[in-house]
């Protein structure tokens, strides 16, 4: 948990939001540095023991910096957050692993103040989520990170340094913001399209992508639109190709003749990121 502090280099300027503080181990490393600490748990007792943890083991200007937060992160949003302290730029995090995913790219959808993170996941999940495209891991959560964020592994945490020691292999992912390689309304379109991508990702786009554009024809048209090979598959396309095929929908949809061809289609609606 120290290096975890350490790799996320906040200063006296940061507020960092941490989602799922547990105990706190992580919570007083980051007061050690943090201009203020953003704590969200979702559990009643925890949330309520962290202060009196924090109050106990630091000095009370240390311990004045926390601010706990009792609320489901899944839902976190700018409306929940302490008034009177500054948005939280950095999410600094040992994440519950089962919903890190939704979390991650949750927080990076709702709170546009955060600028860059580090968070513990698990292995495989942070392998997922830096993948590049044709990497074997490669996928809807590579993908969806790349629209919000530039990411990369920030190392490996076996599992003998937690006690009790768990199931399964930890990994630290560090990313920075981007700006969104395409309109932010664009953005459920987008996910669409890698959402239907990835559900087949064995098949080439015009077939994974027919759910999405209607039929075989129109995945077809769609892909050649985008200048995207509908003989390849999802693996092989970076974020800045699902915004072009997102793009071209948008566009087939609002011309007459093209919406024909796309008629059945299904429209994206805004939604959860994942
Ligand atoms: C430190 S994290 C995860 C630890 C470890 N990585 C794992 O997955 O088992 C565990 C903490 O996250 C909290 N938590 C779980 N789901 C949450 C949610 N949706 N929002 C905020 N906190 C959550 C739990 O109550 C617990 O205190």
């Amino acid at each position: 948990m120290r290096r975890l502090v350490r790799l996320a280099e906040v200063g006296p300027d940061d507020t960092v939001l941490e989602i799922g503080p547990g105990l706190g181990s992580m919570t007083l490393g980051l007061l050690g540095t943090a201009g203020a600490v953003v704590a969200v748990e979702v559990d009643p007792p925890l949330a309520a023991a962290l202060p009196v943890t924090v109050a106990a083991r630091l000095p009370a200007e240390a311990a004045a910096r926390l601010h706990v937060v009792l609320a489901d992160g899944l839902r976190l949003g700018p409306a929940d957050l302490p008034a009177g302290v500054p948005a939280p730029d950095v999410l600094a995090a040992n994440l519950p692993y089962n919903i890190a995913v939704p979390l991650l790219l949750g927080v990076l959808e709702r709170l546009p103040s955060l600028r860059r993170g580090l968070v513990m996941v698990q292995a495989e999940v942070a392998d997922r989520l830096t993948a590049p495209p044709g990497s074997r891991v490669y996928g809807a959560p590579s993908v969806k990170l790349a629209w919000y964020a530039r990411s990369r592994p920030a190392g490996g945490v076996p599992r003998p340094v937690f006690w009790p020691q768990p199931n399964v292999d930890s990994g630290l992912v560090a990313f920075t913001r981007r700006t969104p390689p395409a309109p932010a309304e664009l953005r459920a379109e987008v996910f669409a399209a890698v959402d239907a991508a990835f559900a087949q990702r064995r098949k080439t786009l015009r077939t994974a992508l027919v759910p999405w554009a209607g039929s075989r024809d129109a995945a077809t048209a769609l892909a050649e639109a985008a200048g995207v090979d509908p003989g390849a598959r999802g693996e092989t396309l970076d974020v800045e190709a699902f915004c072009r095929l997102a793009a071209a929908r948008r566009a087939a949809v609002a011309e007459p003749a093209a919406a024909t061809q796309l008629a059945g289609a299904p429209a994206a609606e805004p939604g959860p990121p994942d």
